[in-house]
């Protein structure tokens, strides 16, 4: 298994000045930038565009982790990879097809990855771990930032950690939501290996990103 990877969210960010943000969080130990695209329709909530995406491909060199929460999907999948996505991640529920999207983000060449709400089970996996490159965890509900961590996600972890390793393939296990210090803990304890976090890494501003990623890896 790899060390945890972090992954702070830039909803947590101050977005007047974002370029900026991405810069400092990358300075302060950020593996990779997570990207919430949210369209006020698959989700109560609207954020950002590949045009967005675009703007911020100059300010880092790490990874793009971008969670896409919009539908219909399929059609904005070549935009996303266009504007620097390395990671596409992807609803089950805001597509006819997951199969199919999951083949076409693997098509443009980039990592491919299938997010589960916390009420969508483990089991809709199975036809899908041959081909995903990472399973993301959600332990909130997706649409806002700074919700509280739903502990009934902790056992779905460590299903799918199972499922993981049971497949051979090299999956990353990520999760999403409400993760703190402590509740990083736990879920680096039920398998996780990859940590979303917008409140807890963003929190108090750029001169505290260091320490708050540091506490984050425990
Ligand atoms: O995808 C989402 C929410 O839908 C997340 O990526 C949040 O943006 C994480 O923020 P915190 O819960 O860590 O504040
Ligand atoms: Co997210």
């Amino acid at each position: 298994m790899h060390p945890v990877r972090i992954a702070p969210s830039i909803l947590s960010a101050d977005f007047a000045k974002l370029g900026e943000e991405v810069r400092a969080i990358d300075a302060a130990g950020a593996d990779w930038i997570h990207i919430d695209v949210m369209d006020g329709h698959f989700v109560p909530n609207i954020t950002i565009g590949p045009a967005v995406v675009k703007a911020l491909r100059p300010h880092t060199a790490k990874p793009f982790d971008v969670h896409l929460m919009i539908s219909p999907i399929d059609a904005y999948l070549d935009a996303f990879a266009e504007a620097g996505a390395d990671t596409i991640t992807v609803h089950p529920e805001a597509g006819p097809h997951i199969h199919r999207t999951i083949q076409h983000i693997k098509g443009l060449g980039k990592r491919a990855g299938v997010v589960l709400n916390p009420a969508t089970p483990a089991k809709m996996l199975d036809y899908l771990i041959d081909m995903v490159d990472l399973v993301l965890v959600m332990s909130v509900n997706p649409g806002f930032g700074g919700q509280s961590f739903i502990e009934s996600q902790l056992g779905k972890i460590a299903a799918i950690r199972k499922m993981i390793d049971h497949s051979g393939r090299a999956i990353d296990l990520e999760v999403d939501g409400g993760v703190d210090p402590v509740w990083a803990k736990c879920c680096i304890e039920a398998g996780a290996d990859a940590l979303v976090a917008g409140t807890a890494a963003f929190r108090g501003g750029p001169a505290h990103y260091a320490a708050n990623i540091a506490a984050l890896r425990g």
